[in-house]
């Protein structure tokens, strides 16, 4: 089976963020991803991940506000500022916790200017941060609406373009049924520029199980393909987040 991983922004929602550390490491996780770890102290956070043994995967460059609010700034063109010093921060976090990957948000753009200004933000946060994975996500717009990077061949072209050793795709299984409506043949032409998955169930985002995603299989088809790295699993709970986790176990 592959190395699993618990979104703690959308599982163990049931408990306060910082107590979810120790549920995620209780229910059989060695890592963890944060989606925006900025309103907790770092150290609090640092101290609940080597406490409970666990890895942090990913977090993601801050939007300024979550609910609502924009959805990153690395296309936004006149957002460079905003995204040069936003990002310079999420470095220092992405330090402190010994961030795997940091997952570079591109905003809510369309257009030419857009696709400029990401490509230029992505070539500088690449040269800025040498030693940090860094990864763009395609996402889709019935989630996020407007959301720059909802299709797998800009994102392929992109990276292309920008062509930094540190920066690769994070593909999410569940945005690429949403986008393609064929997962498994969008990795297959996508999985060579890939460093992290998510993955959640189709159609309402619950647990990734057997169902319109084949699951089990693709799971073993990632591990024959050799994929090494994490897999994580960042959907919302039909129920209690314990009560669903059957997928990390091989479904049994
Ligand atoms: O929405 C997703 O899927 C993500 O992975 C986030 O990083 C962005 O919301
Ligand atoms: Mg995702």
């Amino acid at each position: 089976m592959p190395r699993f991983a618990a979104n703690l922004t959308l599982l163990f929602t049931e408990l306060p963020f910082l107590d979810r550390f120790e549920a995620a490491a209780e229910a059989g996780f060695d890592a963890v991803e944060v989606l925006f770890p900025y309103e907790d102290a770092a150290p609090e956070v640092q101290r609940r991940l080597a406490a409970f043994g666990l890895h942090m995967v990913l977090i993601n460059t801050p939007p300024p506000n979550w609910t609502g609010g924009a959805r990153g700034f690395a296309a936004i063109p006149d957002g460079q500022d905003r995204f040069r010093h936003d990002f310079k921060r999420a470095l220092r976090f992405a330090h402190a916790f010994n961030a795997t990957h940091l997952h570079i948000m591109a905003g809510v753009a369309d257009g030419d200017a857009a696709r400029s200004i990401f490509v230029e933000n992505l070539t500088w946060a690449a040269a800025e941060a040498p030693k940090q994975s860094l990864t763009i996500e395609p996402i889709n717009q019935g989630d996020m609406p407007g959301y720059f990077l909802s299709d797998y061949d800009l994102a392929a072209d992109i990276l292309g373009e920008v062509n930094a050793p540190n920066l690769g795709l994070q593909f999410d299984a569940y945005h690429a049924h949403k986008i393609t409506g064929d997962m498994p043949a969008t990795w297959k032409k996508v999985k060579h520029l890939t460093r992290h998955i998510q993955i959640g169930g189709l159609p309402d985002r619950h647990e990734p199980l057997a169902g319109v995603i084949d699951y089990p299989a693709w799971f073993q088809g990632l591990d024959d393909g050799g994929y090494d790295g994490w897999v994580s699993g960042e959907y919302h709970p039909a129920g209690r987040t314990e009560d669903g986790l059957s997928w990390i176990k091989g479904f049994d």
